[in-house]
Protein backbone atom coordinates (compact mmCIF):
# COMPACT_ATOMS: atom_id res chain seq x y z
CA UNK A 1 0.00 0.00 0.00
CA UNK A 2 1.00 3.57 -0.70
CA UNK A 3 1.78 5.57 1.93
CA UNK A 4 -1.16 8.51 2.40
CA UNK A 5 -0.21 11.62 2.92
CA UNK A 6 -2.65 12.44 6.25
CA UNK A 7 -3.23 16.99 6.64
CA UNK A 8 -6.70 16.59 8.93
CA UNK A 9 -4.88 17.46 11.99
CA UNK A 10 -4.01 21.02 10.03
CA UNK A 11 -6.74 21.83 7.74
CA UNK A 12 -4.98 25.37 6.94
CA UNK A 13 -2.29 23.78 5.85
CA UNK A 14 0.00 21.47 7.39
CA UNK A 15 3.41 22.48 8.20
CA UNK A 16 4.63 18.88 8.01
CA UNK A 17 3.42 15.84 6.14
CA UNK A 18 2.37 12.61 7.95
CA UNK A 19 3.28 9.36 6.69
CA UNK A 20 0.48 6.50 7.99
CA UNK A 21 -1.63 3.94 6.30
CA UNK A 22 -5.25 3.87 5.73
CA UNK A 23 -6.03 1.16 8.28
CA UNK A 24 -3.60 1.92 11.36
CA UNK A 25 -5.18 3.63 14.19
CA UNK A 26 -2.87 7.27 15.03
CA UNK A 27 -0.78 5.50 17.17
CA UNK A 28 0.49 3.72 14.22
CA UNK A 29 1.87 6.90 12.78
CA UNK A 30 5.37 5.71 11.61
CA UNK A 31 7.08 8.88 10.52
CA UNK A 32 7.14 12.17 10.88
CA UNK A 33 8.31 13.97 7.84
CA UNK A 34 8.98 17.62 7.57
CA UNK A 35 9.40 19.63 4.12
CA UNK A 36 12.73 20.12 3.48
CA UNK A 37 13.27 23.71 3.47
CA UNK A 38 16.17 25.35 4.51
CA UNK A 39 15.78 27.82 7.46
CA UNK A 40 18.67 30.33 7.72
CA UNK A 41 20.47 29.88 11.28
CA UNK A 42 21.42 33.46 12.45
CA UNK A 43 25.01 33.30 12.41
CA UNK A 44 25.97 30.29 10.01
CA UNK A 45 26.43 30.69 6.52
CA UNK A 46 25.18 28.10 4.13
CA UNK A 47 27.93 25.88 2.74
CA UNK A 48 30.07 27.47 0.24
CA UNK A 49 31.21 25.89 -3.04
CA UNK A 50 34.01 27.89 -4.51
CA UNK A 51 34.19 27.61 -8.48
CA UNK A 52 37.20 28.39 -10.54
CA UNK A 53 35.46 29.32 -13.89
CA UNK A 54 38.09 28.30 -17.66
CA UNK A 55 36.68 30.02 -20.20
CA UNK A 56 34.45 33.11 -20.33
CA UNK A 57 32.75 32.12 -23.90
CA UNK A 58 28.69 31.44 -24.67
CA UNK A 59 29.39 28.93 -21.89
CA UNK A 60 31.17 29.74 -19.49
CA UNK A 61 29.57 33.90 -19.31
CA UNK A 62 26.37 32.08 -18.40
CA UNK A 63 27.44 29.69 -16.28
CA UNK A 64 29.85 33.02 -14.46
CA UNK A 65 26.07 34.56 -14.72
CA UNK A 66 24.06 32.31 -13.70
CA UNK A 67 26.05 31.09 -10.21
CA UNK A 68 26.31 35.05 -9.76
CA UNK A 69 22.72 35.46 -9.42
CA UNK A 70 20.87 32.72 -7.71
CA UNK A 71 17.23 32.43 -6.85
CA UNK A 72 17.12 32.55 -2.79
CA UNK A 73 17.73 29.24 -1.34
CA UNK A 74 13.81 27.92 -0.06
CA UNK A 75 14.58 24.36 -0.08
CA UNK A 76 17.60 22.20 1.99
CA UNK A 77 20.68 21.63 1.18
CA UNK A 78 21.78 25.14 1.89
CA UNK A 79 24.41 26.07 -0.84
CA UNK A 80 25.92 29.14 -1.88
CA UNK A 81 28.19 29.40 -4.53
CA UNK A 82 30.75 31.83 -5.05
CA UNK A 83 32.91 32.00 -8.38
CA UNK A 84 36.76 32.83 -7.28
CA UNK A 85 38.43 32.42 -10.43
CA UNK A 86 37.86 33.09 -13.94
CA UNK A 87 40.65 32.01 -16.36
CA UNK A 88 40.56 33.03 -20.66
CA UNK A 89 43.17 32.28 -23.24
CA UNK A 90 44.35 36.26 -22.43
CA UNK A 91 44.45 35.64 -18.96
CA UNK A 92 42.29 35.58 -16.03
CA UNK A 93 41.34 37.03 -12.16
CA UNK A 94 41.38 35.44 -9.26
CA UNK A 95 39.93 36.94 -6.06
CA UNK A 96 39.35 34.94 -2.81
CA UNK A 97 36.50 36.94 -2.09
CA UNK A 98 34.55 35.79 -5.17
CA UNK A 99 33.11 38.03 -8.14
CA UNK A 100 29.84 39.72 -7.31
CA UNK A 101 27.43 40.00 -10.63
CA UNK A 102 28.86 43.07 -11.38
CA UNK A 103 32.73 41.90 -11.75
CA UNK A 104 31.44 39.25 -13.58
CA UNK A 105 29.23 41.16 -15.95
CA UNK A 106 32.43 42.88 -16.69
CA UNK A 107 34.57 40.04 -17.74
CA UNK A 108 31.62 38.98 -19.78
CA UNK A 109 31.52 42.60 -21.51
CA UNK A 110 35.11 42.60 -21.81
CA UNK A 111 35.00 39.31 -23.86
CA UNK A 112 31.81 40.43 -26.26
CA UNK A 113 33.98 43.78 -27.20
CA UNK A 114 36.72 41.81 -28.38
CA UNK A 115 34.89 38.98 -29.45
CA UNK A 116 36.85 36.89 -32.00
CA UNK A 117 39.96 38.15 -31.00
CA UNK A 118 41.04 35.43 -28.51
CA UNK A 119 39.75 32.56 -30.68
CA UNK A 120 42.37 31.68 -32.50
CA UNK A 121 42.96 28.30 -33.78
CA UNK A 122 40.79 27.25 -30.39
CA UNK A 123 40.60 23.79 -31.13
CA UNK A 124 43.99 23.13 -31.21
CA UNK A 125 45.05 25.15 -28.73
CA UNK A 126 46.45 23.31 -25.37
CA UNK A 127 45.25 25.48 -22.33
CA UNK A 128 47.31 28.52 -21.12
CA UNK A 129 47.35 27.69 -17.51
CA UNK A 130 51.02 29.20 -16.55
CA UNK A 131 50.40 29.43 -12.96
CA UNK A 132 48.17 26.55 -12.80
CA UNK A 133 49.63 24.92 -9.85
CA UNK A 134 49.74 27.93 -7.68
CA UNK A 135 46.17 28.35 -8.68
CA UNK A 136 44.79 25.00 -8.38
CA UNK A 137 47.07 24.84 -5.21
CA UNK A 138 45.20 28.05 -3.90
CA UNK A 139 41.83 26.57 -5.28
CA UNK A 140 42.36 23.65 -2.98
CA UNK A 141 42.59 25.61 0.43
CA UNK A 142 39.41 26.74 0.24
CA UNK A 143 36.49 24.93 1.50
CA UNK A 144 34.33 22.62 -1.82
CA UNK A 145 36.47 23.72 -4.39
CA UNK A 146 35.45 23.14 -7.79
CA UNK A 147 37.59 23.88 -11.10
CA UNK A 148 34.67 24.11 -14.02
CA UNK A 149 36.01 23.77 -17.73
CA UNK A 150 34.24 25.14 -20.27
CA UNK A 151 36.72 26.04 -22.61
CA UNK A 152 37.48 23.58 -26.02
CA UNK A 153 40.84 23.21 -24.77
CA UNK A 154 43.06 20.37 -25.63
CA UNK A 155 45.16 18.35 -23.13
CA UNK A 156 42.97 18.92 -20.36
CA UNK A 157 42.94 15.34 -18.51
CA UNK A 158 46.11 16.38 -16.87
CA UNK A 159 45.03 19.25 -15.90
CA UNK A 160 41.54 17.48 -14.31
CA UNK A 161 43.96 14.89 -12.94
CA UNK A 162 46.24 17.70 -11.08
CA UNK A 163 43.19 18.88 -9.97
CA UNK A 164 41.65 15.83 -8.30
CA UNK A 165 44.32 14.49 -6.47
CA UNK A 166 44.77 18.03 -4.76
CA UNK A 167 41.13 17.63 -3.85
CA UNK A 168 39.40 19.07 -6.50
CA UNK A 169 35.95 18.11 -7.96
CA UNK A 170 35.81 18.97 -11.24
CA UNK A 171 33.20 19.81 -13.78
CA UNK A 172 33.33 20.14 -17.24
CA UNK A 173 31.48 20.85 -20.55
CA UNK A 174 34.30 19.99 -22.76
CA UNK A 175 34.55 16.83 -24.15
CA UNK A 176 38.22 16.40 -25.26
CA UNK A 177 39.63 14.88 -22.10
CA UNK A 178 36.65 12.22 -22.59
CA UNK A 179 37.73 11.06 -25.68
CA UNK A 180 41.25 11.38 -25.12
CA UNK A 181 43.10 7.88 -25.54
CA UNK A 182 41.49 5.45 -22.69
CA UNK A 183 44.30 5.40 -20.57
CA UNK A 184 44.52 9.13 -20.37
CA UNK A 185 41.00 9.17 -19.64
CA UNK A 186 40.75 6.28 -16.76
CA UNK A 187 43.67 8.62 -15.48
CA UNK A 188 41.27 11.20 -14.52
CA UNK A 189 38.65 8.33 -13.32
CA UNK A 190 41.40 7.15 -11.09
CA UNK A 191 42.23 10.25 -9.70
CA UNK A 192 38.57 11.20 -8.88
CA UNK A 193 38.59 7.47 -7.22
CA UNK A 194 41.63 7.85 -5.01
CA UNK A 195 40.39 11.17 -3.20
CA UNK A 196 36.71 10.33 -3.63
CA UNK A 197 36.26 13.93 -5.45
CA UNK A 198 33.71 14.00 -8.10
CA UNK A 199 34.07 13.60 -11.94
CA UNK A 200 30.64 15.40 -13.90
CA UNK A 201 30.01 15.59 -17.31
CA UNK A 202 26.42 15.62 -17.90
CA UNK A 203 26.96 19.11 -20.43
CA UNK A 204 29.07 17.12 -22.44
CA UNK A 205 26.34 15.26 -23.96
CA UNK A 206 23.13 16.69 -25.28
CA UNK A 207 24.02 20.05 -23.42
CA UNK A 208 21.30 20.67 -21.07
CA UNK A 209 19.77 17.48 -21.65
CA UNK A 210 19.78 14.44 -19.19
CA UNK A 211 21.67 12.07 -20.84
CA UNK A 212 24.46 10.86 -19.23
CA UNK A 213 22.64 10.63 -16.19
CA UNK A 214 20.39 9.10 -17.93
CA UNK A 215 22.07 6.47 -18.99
CA UNK A 216 24.55 5.85 -15.88
CA UNK A 217 21.12 4.91 -14.09
CA UNK A 218 20.10 2.49 -16.41
CA UNK A 219 23.37 0.60 -16.13
CA UNK A 220 23.88 1.03 -12.09
CA UNK A 221 20.37 -0.61 -12.34
CA UNK A 222 21.36 -3.35 -14.10
CA UNK A 223 19.86 -2.80 -17.73
CA UNK A 224 21.04 -3.78 -20.56
CA UNK A 225 21.67 -1.05 -23.37
CA UNK A 226 21.11 -2.33 -26.89
CA UNK A 227 21.37 0.18 -28.91
CA UNK A 228 21.63 4.62 -28.92
CA UNK A 229 20.46 6.24 -31.31
CA UNK A 230 20.66 9.93 -31.44
CA UNK A 231 20.16 13.17 -32.97
CA UNK A 232 23.45 15.08 -31.50
CA UNK A 233 24.43 18.03 -32.97
CA UNK A 234 22.09 21.15 -31.95
CA UNK A 235 24.07 22.83 -34.87
CA UNK A 236 23.35 20.58 -37.45
CA UNK A 237 19.89 19.62 -36.70
CA UNK A 238 19.76 23.51 -36.36
CA UNK A 239 21.61 23.84 -40.19
CA UNK A 240 19.35 21.49 -41.49
CA UNK A 241 15.88 22.41 -40.79
CA UNK A 242 17.18 25.92 -42.03
CA UNK A 243 18.17 24.24 -45.56
CA UNK A 244 14.72 23.11 -45.40
CA UNK A 245 13.34 25.78 -45.36
CA UNK A 246 15.80 27.49 -48.18
CA UNK A 247 18.17 29.14 -46.48
CA UNK A 248 21.64 28.77 -48.15
CA UNK A 249 24.25 26.66 -46.37
CA UNK A 250 26.94 29.14 -45.63
CA UNK A 251 23.76 31.37 -44.12
CA UNK A 252 22.73 29.03 -41.80
CA UNK A 253 25.88 28.34 -40.71
CA UNK A 254 27.17 31.68 -39.74
CA UNK A 255 23.65 32.17 -38.26
CA UNK A 256 23.87 28.93 -35.76
CA UNK A 257 27.27 30.03 -34.83
CA UNK A 258 26.06 33.53 -33.77
CA UNK A 259 23.61 31.94 -32.08
CA UNK A 260 26.00 30.05 -29.39
CA UNK A 261 25.13 26.05 -31.08
CA UNK A 262 28.58 25.78 -32.48
CA UNK A 263 32.34 24.62 -31.10
CA UNK A 264 34.32 27.36 -31.16
CA UNK A 265 35.49 26.10 -34.75
CA UNK A 266 32.33 24.91 -36.70
CA UNK A 267 34.65 22.83 -38.74
CA UNK A 268 34.11 20.16 -35.48
CA UNK A 269 30.07 20.19 -36.34
CA UNK A 270 30.70 20.14 -39.99
CA UNK A 271 32.79 17.23 -40.00
CA UNK A 272 30.39 15.26 -37.50
CA UNK A 273 33.59 15.03 -34.87
CA UNK A 274 31.55 16.81 -32.35
CA UNK A 275 28.72 14.16 -32.72
CA UNK A 276 31.33 11.40 -32.97
CA UNK A 277 33.05 12.78 -29.00
CA UNK A 278 29.67 12.60 -28.02
CA UNK A 279 29.43 9.11 -29.50
CA UNK A 280 32.09 8.10 -27.70
CA UNK A 281 31.41 9.18 -24.09
CA UNK A 282 27.94 7.65 -24.35
CA UNK A 283 30.14 3.98 -25.61
CA UNK A 284 32.56 4.36 -22.96
CA UNK A 285 29.66 4.90 -20.07
CA UNK A 286 28.36 1.33 -21.35
CA UNK A 287 31.69 -0.03 -20.75
CA UNK A 288 33.02 0.06 -23.69
CA UNK A 289 36.82 0.83 -24.82
CA UNK A 290 35.81 2.59 -28.04
CA UNK A 291 38.78 4.83 -29.50
CA UNK A 292 37.21 8.13 -31.58
CA UNK A 293 39.08 6.11 -34.79
CA UNK A 294 36.29 3.20 -34.00
CA UNK A 295 33.67 5.52 -35.79
CA UNK A 296 32.55 4.78 -38.81
CA UNK A 297 31.63 8.76 -39.44
CA UNK A 298 30.55 10.69 -42.80
CA UNK A 299 30.88 14.69 -42.65
CA UNK A 300 27.88 16.79 -42.88
CA UNK A 301 29.56 19.02 -45.99
CA UNK A 302 32.70 17.82 -48.09
CA UNK A 303 36.11 17.34 -46.59
CA UNK A 304 37.26 19.65 -49.36
CA UNK A 305 35.00 22.32 -47.77
CA UNK A 306 36.62 21.57 -44.06
CA UNK A 307 39.87 21.72 -45.93
CA UNK A 308 39.72 24.72 -47.47
CA UNK A 309 41.77 27.61 -45.41
CA UNK A 310 38.71 29.77 -45.64
CA UNK A 311 35.45 27.66 -44.61
CA UNK A 312 33.15 31.18 -45.32
CA UNK A 313 34.24 31.46 -48.58
CA UNK A 314 34.21 27.18 -49.18
CA UNK A 315 30.73 26.52 -47.74
CA UNK A 316 29.43 29.92 -50.36
CA UNK A 317 30.21 27.47 -52.93
CA UNK A 318 28.13 24.55 -51.94
CA UNK A 319 24.80 26.70 -51.36
CA UNK A 320 23.67 25.26 -54.77
CA UNK A 321 24.45 21.97 -54.24
CA UNK A 322 22.91 22.06 -50.62
CA UNK A 323 19.47 23.74 -52.44
CA UNK A 324 19.29 21.24 -55.04
CA UNK A 325 19.80 18.07 -52.74
CA UNK A 326 17.08 19.38 -50.62
CA UNK A 327 14.89 20.18 -53.27
CA UNK A 328 15.41 16.59 -54.40
CA UNK A 329 14.48 15.42 -50.44
CA UNK A 330 11.42 16.84 -50.27
CA UNK A 331 10.22 15.46 -53.88
CA UNK A 332 10.72 12.32 -52.25
CA UNK A 333 8.79 13.58 -48.53
CA UNK A 334 12.43 13.00 -47.20
CA UNK A 335 14.23 14.97 -44.53
CA UNK A 336 18.04 15.75 -43.55
CA UNK A 337 19.18 14.81 -40.18
CA UNK A 338 22.22 13.93 -38.83
CA UNK A 339 22.42 10.67 -36.62
CA UNK A 340 24.74 8.64 -34.55
CA UNK A 341 23.71 4.76 -33.77
CA UNK A 342 25.43 2.95 -31.39
CA UNK A 343 24.82 -0.85 -31.42
CA UNK A 344 25.38 -3.06 -28.84
CA UNK A 345 25.44 -7.29 -29.63
CA UNK A 346 26.06 -10.20 -27.82
CA UNK A 347 27.54 -11.01 -23.72
CA UNK A 348 29.58 -8.85 -21.93
CA UNK A 349 32.38 -11.58 -22.47
CA UNK A 350 32.05 -11.63 -26.10
CA UNK A 351 30.27 -8.45 -27.69
CA UNK A 352 30.54 -6.50 -31.16
CA UNK A 353 30.16 -2.27 -30.77
CA UNK A 354 29.42 -0.56 -34.15
CA UNK A 355 29.44 3.37 -33.71
CA UNK A 356 28.60 4.95 -37.09
CA UNK A 357 27.66 8.66 -37.58
CA UNK A 358 26.40 10.63 -40.60
CA UNK A 359 23.43 12.45 -42.68
CA UNK A 360 20.59 10.50 -43.46
CA UNK A 361 17.34 11.02 -45.37
CA UNK A 362 14.15 10.07 -43.71
CA UNK A 363 10.94 9.89 -43.86
CA UNK A 364 8.26 12.33 -42.33
CA UNK A 365 7.25 9.91 -39.47
CA UNK A 366 11.15 9.25 -38.12
CA UNK A 367 11.15 10.88 -34.94
CA UNK A 368 14.30 12.84 -35.96
CA UNK A 369 12.27 14.29 -38.62
CA UNK A 370 9.95 16.41 -36.16
CA UNK A 371 12.77 18.17 -34.44
CA UNK A 372 12.76 21.91 -34.80
CA UNK A 373 15.40 24.34 -34.42
CA UNK A 374 18.67 22.98 -32.45
CA UNK A 375 16.20 20.32 -30.49
CA UNK A 376 18.59 17.42 -29.77
CA UNK A 377 17.53 13.60 -29.46
CA UNK A 378 18.60 10.35 -27.85
CA UNK A 379 16.64 6.93 -27.82
CA UNK A 380 18.08 4.43 -25.64
CA UNK A 381 16.33 0.96 -26.62
CA UNK A 382 17.28 -1.24 -23.55
CA UNK A 383 16.15 -4.84 -22.56
CA UNK A 384 13.51 -2.60 -20.36
CA UNK A 385 13.11 -0.56 -22.50
CA UNK A 386 12.91 -2.67 -25.40
CA UNK A 387 8.76 -2.10 -27.58
CA UNK A 388 9.20 1.70 -26.11
CA UNK A 389 12.79 3.30 -25.68
CA UNK A 390 13.53 5.67 -23.52
CA UNK A 391 13.60 9.29 -24.97
CA UNK A 392 15.06 12.45 -24.05
CA UNK A 393 14.36 15.36 -25.99
CA UNK A 394 15.01 18.73 -25.97
CA UNK A 395 17.56 21.89 -26.84
CA UNK A 396 20.76 20.30 -27.58
CA UNK A 397 22.62 23.54 -27.89
CA UNK A 398 23.28 27.02 -26.34
CA UNK A 399 24.90 29.26 -23.67
CA UNK A 400 21.83 29.23 -20.65
CA UNK A 401 20.79 25.31 -21.55
CA UNK A 402 24.13 24.40 -21.34
CA UNK A 403 25.22 26.31 -18.50
CA UNK A 404 22.60 25.20 -16.45
CA UNK A 405 23.66 20.95 -16.24
CA UNK A 406 27.26 22.57 -15.81
CA UNK A 407 26.15 24.39 -12.46
CA UNK A 408 23.67 21.21 -11.56
CA UNK A 409 26.45 18.91 -12.17
CA UNK A 410 28.00 21.27 -9.91
CA UNK A 411 25.36 21.51 -7.51
CA UNK A 412 25.06 17.15 -7.27
CA UNK A 413 29.00 17.50 -6.58
CA UNK A 414 28.45 19.74 -3.37
CA UNK A 415 25.41 17.77 -2.61
CA UNK A 416 27.93 14.75 -1.98
CA UNK A 417 25.36 12.59 -4.63
CA UNK A 418 27.85 9.68 -5.77
CA UNK A 419 29.19 9.64 -8.67
CA UNK A 420 29.03 6.16 -11.16
CA UNK A 421 31.77 4.10 -11.57
CA UNK A 422 32.23 4.54 -15.37
CA UNK A 423 31.01 1.31 -17.93
CA UNK A 424 30.92 -1.13 -13.96
CA UNK A 425 28.72 -2.67 -15.37
CA UNK A 426 28.15 -1.52 -19.09
CA UNK A 427 28.30 -3.89 -21.84
CA UNK A 428 25.68 -6.45 -20.52
CA UNK A 429 24.27 -6.69 -17.52
CA UNK A 430 23.00 -9.93 -18.27
CA UNK A 431 25.62 -12.17 -20.06
N1 LIG B 1 27.88 26.07 -27.05
C1 LIG B 1 27.18 25.01 -26.70
O1 LIG B 1 25.97 24.89 -26.94
C2 LIG B 1 27.85 23.88 -25.97
C3 LIG B 1 29.21 23.89 -25.77
N2 LIG B 1 29.79 22.84 -25.09
C4 LIG B 1 31.22 22.86 -24.87
O2 LIG B 1 31.54 23.95 -24.04
C5 LIG B 1 32.87 24.41 -24.35
C6 LIG B 1 32.83 25.91 -24.60
O3 LIG B 1 32.00 26.17 -25.71
P1 LIG B 1 31.60 27.67 -26.07
O4 LIG B 1 31.39 28.44 -24.82
O5 LIG B 1 30.48 27.56 -27.03
O6 LIG B 1 32.90 28.19 -26.81
P2 LIG B 1 33.48 29.71 -26.90
O7 LIG B 1 34.45 29.73 -28.01
O8 LIG B 1 32.36 30.68 -26.91
O9 LIG B 1 34.24 29.90 -25.53
C7 LIG B 1 35.41 29.22 -25.24
C8 LIG B 1 36.12 29.97 -24.13
O10 LIG B 1 37.21 29.19 -23.71
C9 LIG B 1 38.39 29.99 -23.76
N3 LIG B 1 39.45 29.09 -24.21
C10 LIG B 1 39.43 28.30 -25.29
N4 LIG B 1 40.59 27.65 -25.40
C11 LIG B 1 41.33 28.05 -24.36
C12 LIG B 1 42.61 27.76 -23.96
N5 LIG B 1 43.38 26.93 -24.66
N6 LIG B 1 43.08 28.34 -22.83
C13 LIG B 1 42.29 29.19 -22.12
N7 LIG B 1 41.05 29.53 -22.48
C14 LIG B 1 40.59 28.96 -23.58
C15 LIG B 1 38.14 31.06 -24.80
O11 LIG B 1 38.94 32.20 -24.55
C16 LIG B 1 36.69 31.34 -24.55
O12 LIG B 1 36.53 32.24 -23.48
C17 LIG B 1 33.33 23.61 -25.57
O13 LIG B 1 34.17 22.57 -25.13
C18 LIG B 1 32.03 23.05 -26.14
O14 LIG B 1 32.20 21.82 -26.79
C19 LIG B 1 29.06 21.79 -24.59
C20 LIG B 1 27.72 21.75 -24.76
C21 LIG B 1 27.00 22.77 -25.51
N1 LIG C 1 28.29 22.36 -31.03
C1 LIG C 1 27.52 21.49 -30.22
C2 LIG C 1 27.24 22.12 -28.89
C3 LIG C 1 26.93 21.11 -27.88
O1 LIG C 1 27.67 20.19 -27.59
C4 LIG C 1 26.21 21.15 -30.89
O2 LIG C 1 25.86 21.81 -31.85
O3 LIG C 1 25.51 20.20 -30.48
Amino acid sequence: MQPSRDSSRDPGGPKSDVVATAERSKSDVIATVETPKFVPVPGVPPRCGHLFVLGAGVVGAEVLAQATSLPPIERGPALDLKVVGVARRRGGAYDVRGFDRAAVAHIVSERRATAGSDEVAPSTNAIDFPARSTQLEALARLSDPVLVDCTAADGMEAVYEEALLRGIHVVTANKKALVARRDLTDRIFAAAAKTGRSFRYEATVGAGLPVIGTLQGLVRTGDRVKSIECALSGTLGYIANELSKGVPLSVAVATAKSLGYTEPDPREDLAGTDVARKAVILARELGIPLELEHVTLTPFVPQEALDAPDLEAALVGYDATFAARMAELRTRGERLVYLARISVEGTRAAYRCEVKVGPVAVPQDHPAATLDGPTALVAFTTERYGSSPLVVRGAGAGGAVTASAVLSDVFLTLSGAPVSSRGARGVAASS
